[in-house]
């Protein structure tokens, strides 16, 4: 591609501007690769700068702050134009991504001159947020993952992929199901079917592109997967059935390679997902356990922050796929669980050391793969693959038979690099200076002639000094008069004929001469031919390492799996986790478990020590009604239940001392969020959203935590309706269920119902104030401590005193009308709809006030008659 120069796209521009009556053949043309990107901001290079016109003006100034101007006029309009400095690039399209948008870049690719309108120019590259690869432009540690949804009623396919990952994923779901995967995904980008779009998408607050119908097409899809993955049929990843998750696939590859500009070499796998499959984690309860972002929206402190010590970026992005997407099958997470046993027990320390010097291979054969690899990331890859023999000797016996092979990619890939590219190589191929010296004869000689030239030109300045006897004279060069000879003014008369004029300054003439002018020709020619044979060379070393990408690909799996073990190997050894054990009958036993988080940040902040705290749940009791004071630590226990639980199901060691659990499809949380402002929803209602969703796909094997459900509205409603709740859970849904309250009376629901205890987080009075225990104690709380919380809280001491006073008043009256209501008894039978009586309709009939005594008298005898029967 030859990028014209500043002072020819200044001439296209003069040209450009002479022409008013129609279009300028510069807009005409910025107009025709406009038409093919509509909702797409288009950036056309013209010389040092990418320019936008128009609205696409407009839209930037508004988004990036930059200077929108007019120039010239074209079909009789002003020219509305912003620009942005070619070397300022990548910033403007990480601000712009991250606004959402999508940016289309039309380059200079004809020869300048080559004909007489503009250079020509093409789209070569579409940026959208998920299908960057940019390695300035990505997060390090997350993956951005571009989704396609399809819809056929209440069905959806899904089909996603992270470009620089290359692995299609595919599932198919119900319209129930469908916010729990976009959680899961957490995609960048969406694309939907223009005529069809999913409503659960279209509410969630995902970057959404629109892309023509019929792209979403199920047989065009198979065989577009069928194309990319080499296979006849997709029968071996048991994927031939899913024709909606095809249909999502035909539009996300066809996407892809259009933003990509080219065939995607490197996605050569494909990973089918069932719900069924996975440990279910809707978005409430990836929200509620503080999984990769706290309940404000921060990335720290979170589950994910504490358990992520990974050296590499791929590593931390395995690490947070594994949290995200946990698998009900737990021969994964034994096998996990040994490779921490085997690091632990062999010293991690040394591989983890090993992994610093390791650099994101995973990304770099993406880059490769799609030809955007700059020379740096084949240093960086040249040095992973020196750093291989010394990492494979740290790693224990077990671990090293699973990915021997792996960790050996073939040989030549390393000594291809170590012999074509330079130690330190320049940032990008175009600045030359990243080929080794030696790697290529040709090249070698032309960067010869260039470095011979200081050797000619000092010689040639003493041989012109002595021919011409001006001691002062000197042979030099600038960048745009190219070599020249300077006389001063005064030794002028001294210059032989065969000097010719090339400039005069006021106190010297500057001459060439015939054997400096053809000097001057092969010394530029020289830095030019080098500069292409360069480029040449480095596309040559790229299409070598394209037919090493699976063992590159391979590479950076092992690696990143390596890396995310060792972190969960560190975490376990560092905060003194125990390793999980599985058993095949319905049990959740934990002994001494600590909410790891929680704990970190009192270990932080040096506030006291956290308190375990056993929990035992198995076929007889299968329900905890927990009690106890605000702060008492409810929600943090029921929170390190689902935490330890969840670690274990990834395959990592969990905090606890002892931890033993059954089979387990899902963990469903209902705890207290602030009003759901955005989506008009009140706190109540959605509490009971929340809960009903809960109550319809909770069954006999998930986790379910219930923090103070029904209080958003009035006592009685509340606690009518958690009482039901509480029912429904232990007789039909009977799932394990913590089940937090400050309903008093709900103590009462374990001794009518078997398999439920109670139980409460301890709190000590000492006078007038309270000190929690955070200890879980058997059996019911005594007292609630609202009146002492809210001292500790600051409130006035008149205050409080009121509220005691108010609160034993209360007390008494509630101790003299205690009428022992059953809130567990079963509801009631409706009542019998009832004819109305005839003495009723008797009665009615009479009006008193038309009557005379005596009409009231006979009217009474016959209403006493009518009772009568
Ligand atoms: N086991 C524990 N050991 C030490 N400190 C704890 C423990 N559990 C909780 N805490 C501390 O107590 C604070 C309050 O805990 P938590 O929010 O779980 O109480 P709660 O009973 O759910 O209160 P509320 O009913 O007001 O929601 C926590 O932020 C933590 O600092």
């Amino acid at each position: 591609m030859l990028i014209e120069g500043k002072s020819l796209s200044d001439k296209e521009k003069a040209n450009s501007d002479k022409d008013l009556a129609g279009h300028t053949p510069m807009m005409a043309q910025y107009l025709g690769l406009k038409a093919d990107f509509p909702d797409t901001l288009l950036l056309y290079r013209m010389g040092d700068f990418y320019e936008v016109f128009y609205d696409d003006a407009r839209k930037c100034h508004a988004l990036l702050d930059i200077t929108i101007t007019t120039r010239g006029q074209s079909a009789g309009q002003p020219v509305v134009m912003a620009g942005v400095p070619v070397h300022a690039l990548e910033s403007y399209l990480a601000k712009l991504i991250k606004l959402g948008e999508a940016v289309a870049i039309a380059e200079q690719v004809g020869e300048v001159g080559a004909s007489k309108g503009p250079v020509e120019r093409k789209v070569v590259r579409v940026v959208t947020p998920g299908t960057i690869t940019d390695t300035e432009l990505l997060a390090d540690k997350q993956d951005a993952v571009l989704l396609s949804v399809s819809v056929q009623g209440k069905r959806h396919g899904l089909a996603w992929l992270s470009l620089t990952q290359g692995e299609i994923g595919l599932a198919e779901c119900s319209d129930v199901e469908l916010p729990g995967w976009l959680a899961r995904l957490m995609p960048a980008e969406i694309l939907v079917n223009r005529e069809q779009q999913p409503a659960a998408v279209m509410r969630a607050r995902f970057p959404v592109t629109n892309r023509p119908s019929w792209q979403f097409d199920g047989t065009l899809g198979q065989r577009k997967l069928c194309d990319q993955l080499g296979v006849a049929n997709l029968q071996g990843f048991n994927a031939q059935e899913l024709a909606l998750a095809h249909a999502a696939a035909s539009a996300l590859l066809a996407f892809a390679e259009h933003t990509q500009g080219r065939a995607l070499a490197h996605v050569r796998s494909l990973r089918v997902q069932r719900a069924s499959d996975l440990l279910d984690l809707p978005p409430a309860t990836q929200r509620n356990l503080e999984l990769t972002h706290t309940l404000r929206g921060e990335t720290s402190p979170t589950l994910f922050s504490l358990l992520d010590t990974c050296k590499t970026g791929m590593g931390s992005r395995t690490l947070r796929q594994w949290l995200l997407h946990p698998k009900r099958d737990r021969d994964e997470a034994v096998a996990r669980h040994d490779a921490i046993a085997a690091l632990q027990a062999h010293g991690f320390e040394p591989l983890r050391e090993a992994l610093k010097s390791i650099s994101d291979v995973e990304r770099i054969a993406a880059r490769i793969a799609l030809r955007q690899v700059r020379p740096r990331e084949l240093t960086g890859l040249r040095a992973t693959l020196q750093a291989l023999p010394p990492l494979r000797a740290t790693l224990p016996p077990a671990l090293l038979g699973v990915s021997a092979a792996a960790l050996t990619p073939p040989s030549d890939v390393l000594e291809l690099l170590e012999r074509a590219i330079a130690a330190e190589p320049a940032l990008l191929p175009r600045d030359g200076g990243v080929m080794a010296d030696g790697f290529d004869a040709e090249l070698d000689e032309l960067r010869g002639i260039q470095q011979n030239c200081d050797g000619f030109l000092l010689d040639l300045e003493s041989r012109e000094r002595a021919r011409t006897g001006i001691a002062n004279l000197r042979v030099q060069f600038n960048r745009v008069h190219g070599f020249y000879i300077e006389v001063t003014q005064g030794q002028v008369d001294k210059v032989p004929m065969d000097y010719q004029r090339r400039q005069t300054l006021k106190n010297a003439e500057r001459y060439i001469t015939p054997e400096l002018k053809a000097f001057e020709d092969k010394a530029l020619s020289a830095q030019e031919r080098a500069l292409a044979r360069e480029k040449l060379l480095y596309e040559q070393v790229v299409d070598a390492l394209m037919g090493r990408l699976d063992s590159l690909t391979q590479l950076g799996r092992a690696l990143a799996s390596l890396d995310a073990l060792a972190a969960l190997a560190e975490r376990a050894a560092t905060l003194n986790w125990c390793r999980p054990e599985f058993v095949p009958q319905p049990c959740l036993e934990i002994e001494a478990g600590r909410h790891p988080v929680v704990q970190a940040r009192l270990a932080e902040t040096g506030g006291a020590e956290f308190m375990p705290n056993d929990c035992k749940l198995d076929a007889r009791t299968r329900m905890l009604v927990i009690t106890g004071p605000n702060m008492g630590g409810k929600s943090t226990f029921m929170r390190q239940v689902a935490l330890i639980a969840l670690l274990a199901a990834i395959g990592s060691y969990v905090p606890a001392t002892s931890c033993r659990l059954g089979p387990m499809d899902a963990i469903h949380t209902r705890i207290g969020a602030a009003d759901d402002l955005a989506n008009a929803q009140s706190t109540f209602m959605l509490e009971m959203t929340e809960g009903a969703a809960i109550l319809h796909s909770a069954t006999d094997q998930s986790l379910v935590l219930m923090d103070e459900i029904g209080r958003g509205t009035s006592t009685f409603d509340g606690l009518a309706l958690a009482s039901a709740i509480a029912t429904h859970l232990h007789d039909k849904t009977r799932a394990f269920t913590l089940f937090a309250t400050h309903y008093f009376e709900l103590t009462e629901f374990p001794a009518k119902h078997p398999q439920a205890q109670n139980w409460h987080v301890s709190a000590v009075e000492s006078g007038e104030d309270i000190v929690f225990l955070h200890e879980l104690q058997a059996g019911p709380a005594s007292r609630s401590y609202g009146v002492q919380v809210a001292k500790l809280a600051g409130m006035p001491a008149s205050l409080v005193r009121q509220a005691r006073a108010t609160l034993e008043a209360l007390e008494a009256r509630q101790n003299a009308a205690d009428d022992q209501f059953d809130l567990f008894a079963a509801p009631p039978a409706p009542p019998p709809a009832s004819e109305p009586s005839p003495l009723v309709e008797a009665l009615a009939a009479v009006d008193p006030d038309a009557l005379s005594p005596r009409e009231a008298l006979d009217a009474l005898y016959r209403l006493k008659a009518i009772a009568r029967g």
